[in-house]
């Protein structure tokens, strides 16, 4: 089966955004913004299950991601549990967890799932960044952006092209594109 379009299944309008504008001229990305619930376990884990569940909500193709940000001083945490590390102690709670440690590296984890259909076993590709966690610096429309540094500038002071073309999501939807072009094996 050649895909012609792919239907991103995301609540996250930051994300779509960012998809969009990097697969933009190569695939149609519709999208719905099915709740899909995620399990615990590992990001691949969590990235298969969510395919899984979506290509079943949708009883078609599904392309999910998950994203993860990784803290080196806590072997990995919050991990793919970010968001609700994010959305309880914010930027200045994730920047106190690393307060006691000399190593505020972390890494930038997204991982997209592409399932065929309902019974179908997920393909991932997974993209990293590495960058280190500071305090805020630029626009708050995104998550943690403006805590992840990357090469001097955080994330969110980045142009969106800029950001596009090193982040985590970049490097995925790269190994997704190559895919793409080998015809889906
Ligand atoms: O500053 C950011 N820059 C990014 O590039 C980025 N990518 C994801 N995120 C956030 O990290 C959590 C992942 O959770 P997540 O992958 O489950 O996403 P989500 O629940 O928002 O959407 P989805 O699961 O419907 O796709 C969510 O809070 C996302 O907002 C980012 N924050
Ligand atoms: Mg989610």
């Amino acid at each position: 089966m050649t895909l012609t379009k792919l239907n991103f299944i995301t609540g996250n309008k930051n994300k779509l955004t960012e998809v969009r504008a990097i697969l933009g001229n190569v695939i149609e990305v519709d999208n719905q913004a099915v709740d899909v619930p995620e399990i615990q376990g590992t990001i691949e884990e969590i990235a298969k299950e969510k395919a899984r569940r979506a290509a079943e909500a949708i009883n078609g193709p599904a392309l999910t991601e998950d994203t993860a940000l990784e803290f080196h001083a806590l072997k990995g945490l919050p991990g793919p549990y970010i968001k609700s590390f994010m959305d309880s102690v914010g930027h200045e709670g994730l920047n106190k967890m690393l307060d006691g440690f000399d190593d505020r590296t972390a890494e930038a984890v997204c991982t997209f799932a592409f399932c065929r259909g309902p019974g179908a076993e997920p393909i991932l590709f997974q993209g990293r960044t590495e960058g280190s966690i500071v305090r805020p610096r630029g626009p708050t429309n995104f998550g943690w952006d403006p805590i992840f540094e990357y090469e001097g500038k955080t994330y969110a002071e980045m142009e969106k092209e800029a950001k596009n073309r090193i982040s985590h999501r970049y490097k995925a939807l790269v190994k997704f594109q190559q895919w793409l072009a080998e015809g889906q094996q």
